[in-house]
């Protein structure tokens, strides 16, 4: 230990001397050099370089915070920040502080002037932290035009393992590292060609998420996989991207299970409404403007987008509707809003968002797959199809579970029978769970739902019987299945067959 800082002395301290002599050396020769032809004076200057280079084995690798020409702060500075800050925070005797989440947590970076080690593979690395000031700087300036820089020093033998290895770890730890730190956003297109966005704070996780645990597996192990891939991406010639089409009736978890998606990558989320886009050049915009690591959203997309082009904005008509009762304007406004067509998002698909980015989800989600066009969710495309379905009694588990601390109870076999004999989505049955009062316990809760469920199960019969009779066919009242729908209780299937797939 002794030794190692006895060497580490020695190092800093010749690594000054040999600094000092090489600048006095390139300063006598500035002032020598007019004297010299310019051929001989370059001669003079290779040569004494490469004497230089003899006596002075090390290599400097400078990282400005700012790149000339360029507004944004560089991404490699900002990853080295975040490296060191996480690395060499117990060994720097001086570290800046910045308040991020609310005051919940502190990021950490080495203080100007400060200098630190780092090893790799058994090779010593010598990073400083320094800045110039600028030479007029008013007493009470700000230090806006500090030009803040990185070095990194090592000896030239290993120059190659510094470069092509050592600085890819660095970069991609301390990319990790501002992930994982930053706060999430969800954008949304409020205006027509730009994206506005909050903090995203959903508390929707995988644990929270109630799904047969084989598709909830299935899931994850997909979106873990995908994470990891980037090279796999590269080496098949794909762009780095993946797309999921999550279908069913409303009320089970489409949405909650974007976010929970978004909270298990830490993705910030695009929420893009295709209703309030003009037309495809601003919907290029909009989807250009979106950065990696991220999910692009559009939610049911059976009611944003015509499949002959034109779009059918349900949402949209609705409100136009209430506000504006002449048909002609409506018509016109119509007419303006109704160029965003499938082959504009099938061509960005397919064209720019393979050019642009990498490392994104796309996410559509409707009530109805059945509806959409099948270029538009064929593989390559929507990459994964997972169907979101009814209630089933292993989805109820999770639900108990969540909600009342329940892992067992006397009351789920006859919860388990009949979610098995009626629909019932999982928004309802969590609903049903939740103790409406202080005095609700765990039992009163199950009750409420074995009652919402025989409810349901009754209307759903007596909507058969109705039916029947408008067909003409006789019916006998009482124990027919019940499979359509109601106010409370969807129709479909109930099955807890795992339909979602995936490409090969
Ligand atoms: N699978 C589920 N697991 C846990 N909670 C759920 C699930 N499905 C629904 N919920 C509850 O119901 C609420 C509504 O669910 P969500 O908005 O995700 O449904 P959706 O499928 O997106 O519906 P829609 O098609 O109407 O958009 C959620 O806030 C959540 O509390
Ligand atoms: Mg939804």
């Amino acid at each position: 230990m002794v030794s190692i800082r006895i060497f580490k002395n020695m190092m800093m301290r010749d690594t000054t001397q040999l600094w000092s002599l090489m600048a006095s050396v390139t300063f006598v020769w500035a002032i020598f050099k007019q004297w010299f032809p310019e051929e001989l004076g370059t001669h003079i200057e290779n040569y004494f370089r490469k004497l230089g280079s003899y006596f002075y084995p090390y290599i400097t690798i400078v990282f400005h915070e700012y790149q000339p020409y360029e507004f944004q702060r560089s991404i490699a500075y900002t990853a080295i920040e975040q490296y060191l800050g996480a690395n060499s925070s117990n060994r720097a005797k001086r570290l800046k502080a910045n308040v991020i989440r609310d005051g919940k947590s502190v990021d950490l970076s080495i203080d100007d002037y400060e200098d630190v080690t780092d090893e790799f593979q058994g090779i010593k690395i010598w990073w400083s932290s320094r800045k110039k000031i600028p030479q007029q700087q008013a007493l009470f300036a700000r230090d806006d035009n500090e030009k803040r820089y990185y070095t990194l020093t090592c000896h030239r033998n290993h120059r190659d393992i510094i470069t092509n290895v050592y600085l890819h770890h660095v970069l991609d730890e301390g990319k990790m590292i501002l992930i994982k730190s930053r706060q999430r956003k969800l954008y949304t297109n409020g205006n027509k060609t730009s994206w506005s966005h909050i903090v995203f704070e959903h508390p929707s996780t995988f644990d929270t998420l109630a799904m047969d645990p084989e598709k909830k597996k299935d899931i994850l192990n997909d979106l873990m996989t995908f994470v990891k891939s980037k090279d796999y991406y590269k080496k098949i010639g794909k762009s780095w991207k993946r797309g999921y089409l999550l279908y069913g009736p409303p009320g089970t978890g489409k949405s909650s299970m974007i976010a929970a998606m978004a909270n298990f990558l830490n993705y910030d989320i695009y929420d893009l409404e295709l209703t309030s886009v003009n037309d495809n050049t601003d919907l290029k915009k909009l989807l250009i403007g979106t950065s990696s690591k991220s999910i692009i959203v559009i939610e049911d997309i059976d009611c944003s987008l015509d499949l002959t082009g034109q779009r059918n904005n349900k949402k949209g008509e609705k409100i136009r509707a209430e506000k504006n009762p002449d048909p002609k304007k409506d018509k016109k406004k119509e007419k303006k809003e109704s160029e965003v067509t499938l082959s504009g998002l099938l061509n960005f698909i397919d064209g720019l968002w393979s050019a642009c980015g990498s490392e994104r989800l796309i996410v559509f989600t409707t009530n109805h797959a059945e509806k959409l066009d099948p270029a538009l969710i064929r593989r390559g495309r929507m990459d994964k199809h997972i169907e979101m379905s009814y209630c089933c009694y292993e989805t109820f588990k999770v639900l108990a579970k969540n909600y009342l601390d329940l892992e067992s109870h006397e009351l789920f076999p006859s919860i388990s029978k009949l979610l098995g004999e009626t629909n019932m989505t999982p928004a309802d049955v969590a609903e049903n769970l939740m103790p409406k009062s202080a005095e609700e316990d765990a039992e009163s809760c199950l009750k409420d739902l074995i009652k919402a469920l025989e409810n349901a199960k009754e209307k759903a019969r007596l909507k058969a019987v109705e039916e029947n009779a408008i067909d003409g066919v006789p019916s006998e009242s009482g124990d027919e299945h019940p499979e359509d729908t109601t106010d409370t209780v969807e129709s479909g299937d109930s099955s807890d067959e795992d339909s979602s797939q995936e490409d090969g």
